[in-house]
C-alpha cells in the first residue's frame, strides 16, 4: 500500500509537470499526470497544444505495458467527453487502469464530476482531493469560468 507521503510526492510531480504545459496548451488548462507501478513513476505527461495529447494521453502513449497494477495521479479530473481529443476517462477505463488519484474537479460543464463518474461506474478506484489546495492555486485561473 502506498503511504500518504508517497502519494503526495506523486501528485506534486504531476503538478510540476503541469507547469511545462504552459503556454502551448492554451486555451486548455495545464494538467500533469504520472503513472505509478510498485511505488515507481513509470510514465509522465502534461497537456499538449489544443488538439494534441491531454496529460493522461501523453503519459499513456509513453507506456505500453498492462495497466492493471498502475495508478494514475492527475491534477485535473479526466475529461469524460470527446472534444478536440478523445475522452481521457474512457481511455483510462478501456486500458484497464487500476486506480486514479485526482487533485481537483474540472468545472467545464461537459465534465464537472462526469469524469469521476465514468471511472467509478467502471469499477475503478478513485481518490479525489489529494493536494487540492496546492493544485487549485495553480490551475484555477485556467479553468472555466476564470479561463478567458
Ligand atoms: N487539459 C486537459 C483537460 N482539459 C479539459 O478538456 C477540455 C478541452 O478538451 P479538448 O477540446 O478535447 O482538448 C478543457 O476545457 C478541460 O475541460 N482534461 C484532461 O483530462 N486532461 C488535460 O490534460
Amino acid at each position: 500500500m502506498t503511504d500518504l507521503a508517497e502519494e503526495i510526492s506523486f501528485m506534486q510531480r504531476a503538478l510540476t509537470l503541469s507547469h511545462q504545459a504552459l503556454p502551448a496548451c492554451r486555451p486548455n488548462p495545464p494538467v500533469g499526470c504520472v503513472l505509478v507501478k510498485d511505488g515507481v513513476i513509470v510514465s509522465e505527461g502534461f497537456t499538449q497544444a489544443p488538439g494534441c495529447h491531454h496529460a493522461e494521453a501523453m503519459a499513456l502513449a509513453h507506456y505500453d505495458q498492462p495497466l492493471d497494477d498502475v495508478t494514475a495521479y492527475v491534477t485535473l479530473e479526466p475529461c469524460s467527453f470527446v472534444g478536440r481529443t478523445p475522452s481521457c476517462a474512457h481511455t483510462l477505463v478501456e486500458k484497464g487502469i487500476k486506480r486514479v488519484v485526482v487533485a481537483t474537479l474540472d468545472p467545464d460543464p461537459r465534465n464537472s464530476g462526469k469524469g469521476i463518474d465514468v471511472l467509478r461506474q467502471a469499477g475503478i478506484a478513485v481518490t479525489l482531493g489529494l493536494c487540492e489546495a496546492e493544485v487549485s492555486a495553480f490551475i484555477s485561473p485556467y479553468l472555466l469560468p476564470n479561463n478567458k
